[in-house]
């Protein structure tokens, strides 16, 4: 991201936001519209930045986004804003679209459903399925397509402690490189970098203990009479 500035109605949402992210793992934690969520979109571009620039493998959003979305999966906190299809295999069959109809597909679909839990849910309705199994099937949809960088905001927070696990346990098994955007703070510790955002900016970019001390500080700041 070069010099990035990203205005949205009359809000600055990001204001002047430089980095190179190179690490397999990389967190970003910060206050709720603080600018997470802008900034992990801006790496697909479902959000294009106002001024600047980003490159993803030398891609730029503005110019290649359908190359670009090629490469990056992304993974919503709300699965029920990215299932399409009527039926789980379906669902994870579109993702395959470009694949021709037949054998290969469909055993592509069934090894991601085995992958990720969820071979004995092929033919129920996606919708059905529990808010936890969405997720997985989410994660499923995307990965399945083997994108380069998988950015997913906030995947966990409608979990409970067991799936957000499961799903914890995928991400951190991938042979990909991660953008992950959290508010729990056990899976950010886990991460190479963490970078907290704070009004719109990058305000620590480091290794998760010191970044994560420096998120708790802005915090703190903020509530000064907050027991700690
Ligand atoms: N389309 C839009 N038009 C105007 N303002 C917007 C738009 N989208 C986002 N914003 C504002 O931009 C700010 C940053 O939003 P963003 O979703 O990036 O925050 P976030 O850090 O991900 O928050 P959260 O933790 O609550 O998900 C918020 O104040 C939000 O209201």
């Amino acid at each position: 991201m070069d010099d990035v500035h990203v205005r949205l109605g009359d809000r600055d949402v990001l204001r002047g936001v430089d980095l190179v992210l190179r690490e397999r793992r990389v967190g970003v934690v910060g206050a709720n519209g603080s600018g997470k969520s802008t900034l992990a979109r801006l790496l697909n571009g479902l959000v294009l930045p106002t001024t600047g620039r980003v490159l993803v493998d030398g891609l730029d959003t503005r110019r290649d986004g359908a190359r670009v979305r090629r490469r990056v999966g992304f993974v919503f906190t709300d699965p029920d804003a990215q299932i399409v299809m009527p039926t789980v295999a379906e669902d994870v069959g579109y993702s395959l679209r470009h694949v021709p109809v037949g054998p290969e597909r469909d055993a592509r679909v069934r090894s991601a459903l085995e992958a990720h839990g969820l071979a004995d849910h092929g033919d129920h309705p996606a919708h059905q399925l529990s808010g936890g199994q969405k997720q997985l099937l989410a994660l499923t949809s995307v990965l399945v397509g083997e994108p380069r960088l998988v950015v997913a905001d906030e995947p966990t927070t409608l979990l409970d402690l067991r799936n957000t696990r499961r799903v914890a346990a995928e991400l951190a098994a991938l042979d990909q490189q991660v953008v992950l955007v959290s508010h729990d703070l056990d899976l950010l510790h886990a991460m190479d970098r963490i970078l907290v955002v704070d009004g719109g900016r990058v305000v620590a970019d480091d290794g998760p203990a010191p970044a994560l001390a420096h998120y708790r500080r802005l915090v703190d700041a903020d509530e000064p009479d907050v027991a700690r």
